[in-house]
């Protein structure tokens, strides 16, 4: 039989996320999560056929040290990359500019489109090439397929993705909004449609991706026609540690009037602000506990966070004029029910409500949590992006037909 398994990789700035995916009867055989690389603390928790997860504390310097450490977790299973059964390994890469708008076979050129497109997703890009680089090292015979944040965003219209400046400049410096966490609100888009009976193209959805990034999109008959990220992830909503939107020129005055570097800037707005700028915690569960106990600051971060998120809810229902559903996903939106019940206070006007007990229901699956007969549906759709990426990579390798990169 033909391989049937792909590795996903999913490096983020600080972390790696992967699964090994059994395309054929849709198991997992083995997921598993690096934490904290870069710091001492560093953290390995891997689960493969054991029923017990294995987990590993102690420094990990590096992303090629944590994957290093993911390719020896995984060959301690039976499951290594030099296993016959892998078909290939998918990557998330989250910038890929308007080159790339479909899963694309990695080979040399792609690399280097990745590389150049460093500069405007510094925490990213770098995190995603030493992926791709480490696993390439490792088995150089095996296709490898980069799934970009970006793609799905790419058939945004000119004037949703156009920055308000000369255009001659913007292009000159690849400025517009390129969008984020695509494959998520793919994904979630397509899962909220199938969750009302309907296909992709017969519905209008508001996706409300809400991890430790955070983003939201206007989804129009399964095409995002708006998206709260921009240039870079750091527009839009309130996150963990990102600011989200402000006046561009809190910049200028930061500099001017605060005596800052670019570089002190941009750590204070993309690793200090947000949830914890305002109130020292970036995790949502952290804050509600705080808040239960009396903690102003935090209940600050809390409103902060909704007042934001509920603007860009109203924004994208007058962008897509009728909305049949609004899902919420990733780690806050599936999880935090004081979040999606204030996001959606007050909301009546626009056919938006959420049924107290439904909401309070603690599930996996996607579920409705609007009440019965209500004009739009709201819903909790969790997000797989794991899969996602496996499904793109084995439609583009599965058969065996597709050409392996030149490996240099
Ligand atoms: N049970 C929970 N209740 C409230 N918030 C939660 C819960 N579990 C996770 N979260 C929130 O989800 C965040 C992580 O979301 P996730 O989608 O895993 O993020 P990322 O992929 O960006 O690392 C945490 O920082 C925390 O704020
Ligand atoms: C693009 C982005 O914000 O990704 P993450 O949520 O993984 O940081
Ligand atoms: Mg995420």
């Amino acid at each position: 039989m033909s391989p049937s398994r792909v590795l996903v990789l999913n490096s983020g700035s600080s972390s790696v996320k992967y699964q090994l995916l059994d395309m054929r009867d849709g198991s997992r055989p083995a997921t598993g999560l690096v934490e904290r690389i870069g710091e001492r603390t560093s953290r390995l928790r891997h689960t493969g056929p054991a029923a017990d997860p294995r987990e590993q504390y102690g420094p990990i310097a590096d992303h090629e040290a944590a994957l290093k450490a993911v390719a020896e977790e995984l060959t301690a299973d039976g499951l290594g990359l030099d296993s016959p059964e892998l078909a290939a390994i998918g990557h998330r890469v989250v910038h890929g500019g308007m080159s790339f708008t479909e899963p694309t076979v990695i080979d040399d050129a792609v690399l280097a489109e990745i590389e150049r497109l460093i500069p405007l997703a510094p925490l990213h890009n770098p995190a995603n090439l030493t992926g791709i680089r480490t696993a390439r090292a490792l088995r150089p015979d095996l296709p490898q397929v980069a799934v970009f944040d970006t793609a799905f965003h790419t058939t945004m219209p000119e004037s949703a993705a156009r920055y308000a400046i000369d255009p001659a400049i913007a292009d000159r410096y690849r400025i517009r909004r390129y969008g984020f966490h695509g494959t998520s609100h793919a994904y979630v888009s397509r899962a909220a449609a199938r969750l009302l009976g309907r296909t992709p193209q017969e519905v209008n959805v508001i996706v409300l991706h809400l991890g430790n990034g955070a983003s939201a999109s206007a989804v129009r008959g399964g095409r995002c026609v708006d998206t709260s990220m921009g240039l870079t992830p750091l527009e839009g909503l309130v996150m963990g540690t990102r600011s989200g939107d402000l006046d561009p020129a809190v910049i200028f005055h930061l500099a001017r009037v605060g005596g800052m570097s670019m570089d002190e800037i941009d750590t204070l707005l993309n690793k200090r602000s947000g949830l914890f700028g305002l109130c020292g915690d970036n995790d949502m569960r952290e804050i509600r506990r705080r808040i239960d106990e009396g903690d102003e600051a935090a209940r600050l971060a809390f409103d902060v966070y909704v007042h934001r998120l509920k603007k860009y809810i109203g924004a994208y229902c007058a962008v897509l004029g009728r909305v049949d559903a609004v899902a919420f996903t990733a780690g806050v939106g599936e999880n935090a029910a004081p979040v999606r019940a204030a996001a959606m206070a007050g909301l009546e006007g626009l056919g938006l409500a959420v049924d107290p007990e439904l909401n309070a229901v603690r599930a996996d699956e996607a579920r409705l949590i609007s009440p019965a007969g209500a004009r739009v549906a709201v819903a909790v759709v969790p997000t797989d992006e794991e899969l996602e990426i496996a499904t793109q990579t084995y439609a583009l390798v599965g058969t065996g037909s597709a050409p392996v990169g030149n490996n240099s």
